[in-house]
């Protein structure tokens, strides 16, 4: 049998830089990374945009990446299939079996989807994902879209030449990211042409002729790594219609049914049917909860992630969090003796500071990766006593481009309801939008749209806690550099 102080499983953004922390802090440590796909994902063009918010590229690597600048990394394409936490036991599809000292669990998630069995119903996670999406989008006109979150708000303004219906659970667009006037300042380019965007010339592209072969093989679902920036973007998303991107919304529906074509026309003779797509022979139908049905070429399901951790429950009792990941302390440590987790398969189970919370995205996966290593090899060494919670971890910090727009979002930006709490608004249509919430005088949260420069400022402000109440609106006066204030 096999043995290591150290296994990692996953080899998305978690499970890589958790090794690479453990490798760099101990370059003797004796550290396996197992993942189920051929490509590691690494971290390239890393840059510190402010203390807490950080930009880097995802690209696609072969091992040989990371073994080369780490000698005591090895790394195995295999897909584990269960493990036996007593005997600290791995166990891989292929019937090898591995002993750790300390393991981390870095295996993602993978996308919520309406069916599990409708093949016209799609879910985007990992390459193979995106390419099966553009393959049907070729030959399409007209798509329906499930979801009001990231996936979804990149989906609509990418997709060219297909009539594109949006239904969304809530009274207005991209729910996880703005508030109602946000969205409101992005609904004007929802219909405009995708701009062409500057994209990272220099990133390489590494196939693997097995890598299709090797992920099915071995187990019927298992997802790649997630995606990275510009994964769109940098694809051709072109549907079959002569027309330009239309983009429909039908607001506060979920889904009811999705039938077949003869299931809707068996529908449409028995009852009287809302609305259809005119009279176009659709392979699939949407029904939604308004009543209205819509035809189409195929759905897309985006309506978040259900952390990987099934395989880890068949034999051992992890306690799980609310939704659904492995619950970890503040030591990134899981319920289960020497087994740590980080990236979307974990929850955030210590005490959050007030302006922190976990939302499953690669800068969290990064930090949580680089902080779960530091913490294994604390507890390798006896000196758990030593550790402090990462700073990252004070502050939500997120940037992000929507409609090929800058988007940055600080602390609890996204709880800002008017009558519990004041917020400032300032507004330039098609230029800039800015919000700052405030909770007793003290900036709580900031969204801020297009290019503002005021990330650094609100950044410190979170942190600090400054009462601001005394400067009311000239806080956002664009004539003040706010800035010079707090310096
Ligand atoms: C389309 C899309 C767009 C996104 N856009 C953004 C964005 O703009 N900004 C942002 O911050 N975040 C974005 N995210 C989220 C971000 O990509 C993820 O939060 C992050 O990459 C998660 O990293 P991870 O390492 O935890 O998981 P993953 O990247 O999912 O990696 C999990 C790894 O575990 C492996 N694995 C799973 N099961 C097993 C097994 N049994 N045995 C062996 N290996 C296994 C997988 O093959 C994979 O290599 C996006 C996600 C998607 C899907
Ligand atoms: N630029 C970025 O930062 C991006 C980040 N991502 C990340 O990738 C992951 C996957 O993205 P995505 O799938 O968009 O997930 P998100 O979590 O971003 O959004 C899911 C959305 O779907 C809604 N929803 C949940 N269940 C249903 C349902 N049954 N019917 C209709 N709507 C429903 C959710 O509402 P509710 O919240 O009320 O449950 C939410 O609005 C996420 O971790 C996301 O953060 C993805 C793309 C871009």
């Amino acid at each position: 049998m096999q043995k290591y102080q150290f296994v990692v499983i996953g080899g998305g953004i978690a499970g890589v830089t958790c090794v690479e922390s453990i490798a760099t802090f101990h370059p003797e440590a004796q550290i396996l990374l197992l993942t189920g796909t051929p490509l590691i994902k690494a971290i390239t063009n890393y840059v510190k945009v402010s203390k807490f918010l950080e930009e880097f590229d995802i690209e696609e690597r072969p091992f040989s990446y990371l073994a080369e600048q780490y000698p005591n990394l090895t790394i195995q394409n295999k897909v584990v299939a269960r493990l036996d936490t007593d005997r600290q036991v791995i166990f891989c599809m292929d019937n090898t079996q591995i002993q750790y000292d300390q393991l981390c669990i870095c295996t993602g998630a993978r996308p919520k989807l309406l069916s599990e069995t409708n093949p016209y119903v799609l879910g985007i996670r990992d390459t193979e994902t995106v390419e099966s999406f553009q393959k049907k989008l070729s030959t399409a006109k007209q798509i329906v879209i499930i979801g009001n979150g990231g996936i979804a708000t990149e989906l609509v303004y990418e997709v060219e030449h297909c009539s594109v219906i949006w239904a969304v659970k809530d009274p207005h667009i991209s729910t996880t990211f703005f508030d109602e006037a946000a969205a409101r300042f992005f609904l004007e380019r929802i219909q405009l042409a995708k701009e062409k965007q500057k994209l990272n010339e220099k990133r390489q592209k590494y196939e693997t002729t097995d890598r299709l072969a090797s992920t099915q093989s071995s187990t019927g679902n298992l997802c790649g790594g997630a995606l990275g920036p510009d994964w769109a973007a940098e694809r051709s998303m072109k549907g079959a219609s002569p027309q330009p991107r239309q983009v429909h919304i039908e607001y506060e529906v979920e889904v009811k049914s999705i039938l077949t074509s003869e299931e809707y026309q068996q529908r449409k003779s028995s009852t009287s049917i809302v609305q259809s797509s005119n009279e176009i022979q659709w392979p699939v139908y949407v029904e939604l909860t308004n009543g209205k049905i819509f035809g189409c070429d195929f759905v897309v399901s985006a309506i978040g992630v259900a952390p990987n951790v099934e395989l880890f429950l068949k034999s051992t009792n992890f306690t799980l969090g609310a939704d659904g990941g492995l619950l970890v302390d503040a030591h990134m440590r899981t319920s289960v003796k020497n087994v740590f987790a980080c990236g979307d398969v974990c929850t955030a189970g210590w005490e959050l500071a007030e302006h922190w919370f976990q939302m499953r995205l690669w800068s969290q996966a990064r930090q949580m990766g680089h902080y779960a290593g530091k913490c294994m090899l604390a507890y390798a060494n006896n000196e758990q006593d030593s550790l402090t919670m990462d700073f990252c971890f004070e502050l939500f910090a997120h940037t992000t481009k929507f409609f090929n727009m800058k988007v940055v979002l600080l602390g609890k930006y996204h709880e800002n309801d008017m009558k519990k709490y004041e917020n400032l608004i300032r507004m330039t249509p098609g230029e800039e939008y800015i919000r700052v919430t405030l909770k007793d005088g003290r900036v709580h949260g900031c969204v801020f749209i297009g290019d503002t420069e005021l990330e650094e400022t609100f950044e410190n402000l979170i942190l600090n806690q400054i009462d601001v109440s005394a400067f009311g609106e000239t806080l956002l006066d664009p004539n003040i550099d706010i800035a010079d204030y707090f310096d």
